[in-house]
């Protein structure tokens, strides 16, 4: 039986594994980075997994082969990170797709009447015309990428920012991502929390974590809210 409809005020979305599919170009621009290094190429379910915790840390974890490499504290080598920066701005959307539902999805949460933001790890410098190329950009009413404030997912300091923008409480808005981040940023920003299961999530199920509903798509997210 379906649960009641969720009221919200505002609905963020995050980015990579949940509104996009940009796993083959960050593939793209880590291997191209590894030629450059010298080094063998990486397999793209690899990639996968490291996406998530922003562009540093993807590279770190590219370099070392681990998922812990993301974990202690330092800053990955800046001759890695400049040349993975330079091959994801060209890769960047070429080969990203809308996952499936996203744009049906977009377009009910708009007809809703629903404010709409992207709360992403991802720089903002690749952010914007990532969301430009792939026609997604027109729906948001406010971006706020990994590098714009002080502390990035899972710290709820974009939701709680993003929330004042649209000038709605924390409490009236619905996160919707795919990851174990999303998850406690939307938990510690007081936000309602869907999770998705087709993302990215460090290899792990969504499952797994306690929110207020796994949903198959950004449509049947939007099937379950009504505007508070
Ligand atoms: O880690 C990244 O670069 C982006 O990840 P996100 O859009 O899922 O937050
Ligand atoms: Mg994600």
């Amino acid at each position: 039986m379906m649960p009641p409809p969720l009221a919200v005020r505002a609905v963020l979305i995050d980015l990579d594994g949940t509104l996009l599919d940009t796993v083959l170009d960050l593939h793209a621009a880590a291997n191209a980075m590894l030629d450059d290094l010298g080094r063998p190429g990486i397999a793209v379910e690899s990639i996968r997994s490291y996406v998530g915790r922003g562009i540093a840390n993807l590279v770190k974890r590219v370099l070392a082969g681990s998922m812990a490499a993301a974990d202690d504290g330092t800053p990955p080598p800046a001759d890695a990170l400049a040349s993975f920066k330079r091959h994801y701005s060209i890769e960047n959307g070429r080969n990203a797709t809308l996952f499936p539902g996203v744009r049906e999805g977009l377009d009910a949460l708009q007809a809703l009447g629903l404010p709409l933001g992207v709360i992403t790890n991802k720089a903002e410098a690749f952010t914007l015309p990532l969301l430009q190329r792939t026609g997604l950009y027109p729906y948001f009413d406010v971006i706020v990428s990994g590098d714009v404030l002080p502390r990035p997912k899972p710290d709820p300091m974009p939701l709680l920012w993003a929330s004042g923008r649209l000038a709605v409480s924390p409490l009236d808005v619905l996160m919707i991502g795919d990851s174990v981040h999303d998850f406690h940023a939307g938990r510690a920003a007081g936000c309602h929390v869907f999770l998705v299961p087709y993302g990215y999530n460090e290899g792990r199920d969504v499952r797994e974590l306690a929110c207020d509903g796994i949903v198959a798509s950004l449509a049947e997210a939007a099937e379950r809210l009504v505007h508070a």
